[in-house]
């Protein structure tokens, strides 16, 4: 048996905003640093003590992982970062408002951007102010896996390699894992941890620093459907805010 907890950065300056973001490099508002530190509270509080950290290559997931570390006193963790936990390439739609592409484009055309499995939003020019073309983190990345909008399908297939690479050995080594990460590239890990089919994941939303535990058996199969979250009181509100944005 094999313990993963998830844990979804906090809320970010942009979430706050209500704009997408995807692979834009916005930190953690004052709200999302103070979930960061609950989520942190949470493990100690449940007992729970990772050996490793994953994270993303952005920074509001790098701070969230800090920030809780720092709370539970696991500031001392070994942490791998990798650009394959990263948030979802928002494609064109980086930088704009929620709430206004919702009123601008439809709610059915907003949804299948926003959550549909296959349809990406159009693809980001190059000299987009909001684009990743010029950011050193990718440099040494080959230019065919850079993204310039990706959708939930997308993710599932450049997420997948990191964890049969580098987490999965980790589990298999009877390591506690804490992957610190982001709304939809955790989406498109539980999708593939639950079995969950590709219209069911369109209602799966995941709430801003609040930790979710999953014992995994020897295939790496939840033992419990779903997992479960260190909050759930606190957890089915955030899920319903997730799910509401734009409205
Ligand atoms: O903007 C984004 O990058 C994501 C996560 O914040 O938004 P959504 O939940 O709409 O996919």
């Amino acid at each position: 048996m094999a313990t993963l907890v998830l844990l979804r950065h906090g809320e970010s300056e942009w979430n706050a905003k209500g704009l997408f973001t995807g692979w834009v490099d916005v930190g953690l508002s004052p709200t999302g640093e103070t979930e960061a530190r609950r989520g942190g509270r949470l493990l100690l509080d449940t007992g729970l003590r990772p050996d490793v950290v994953h994270t993303s290559l952005l920074t509001r997931a790098i701070q969230t992982a800090n920030l809780a570390l720092e709370a539970a006193g696991l500031l001392w963790l070994p942490v791998r970062r990798s650009w394959r936990l990263n948030e979802r390439h928002y494609g064109a739609l980086q930088g704009k408002n929620k709430a206004q592409t919702r009123e601008e484009f439809g709610d059915e055309q907003f949804m299948l951007w926003r959550r549909s499995y296959d349809v990406p939003p159009p693809p980001i020019a190059d000299d987009d102010e909001y684009s990743q073309a010029a950011d050193p983190r990718y440099a040494l990345l080959p230019p065919e896996l850079r993204p310039r909008t990706e959708c939930l399908k997308d993710v599932v297939q450049r997420m997948l390699p990191y964890w049969y690479d580098s987490i999965v050995p980790d589990l298999s080594a009877g390591r506690t894992v804490l992957v610190v990460a982001h709304g939809n590239s955790l989406r498109a890990l539980v999708k593939h941890l639950d079995g969950i089919s590709d219209e069911a994941i369109a209602k799966l939303n995941i709430p801003t620093g609040i930790p979710l535990r999953y014992e995994l058996d020897e295939n790496f199969t939840p033992l419990v459907k779903g997992g479960e979250y260190l909050d759930p009181e606190a957890a089915e509100a955030a899920i319903q805010a997730v799910a509401n944005q734009g409205r």
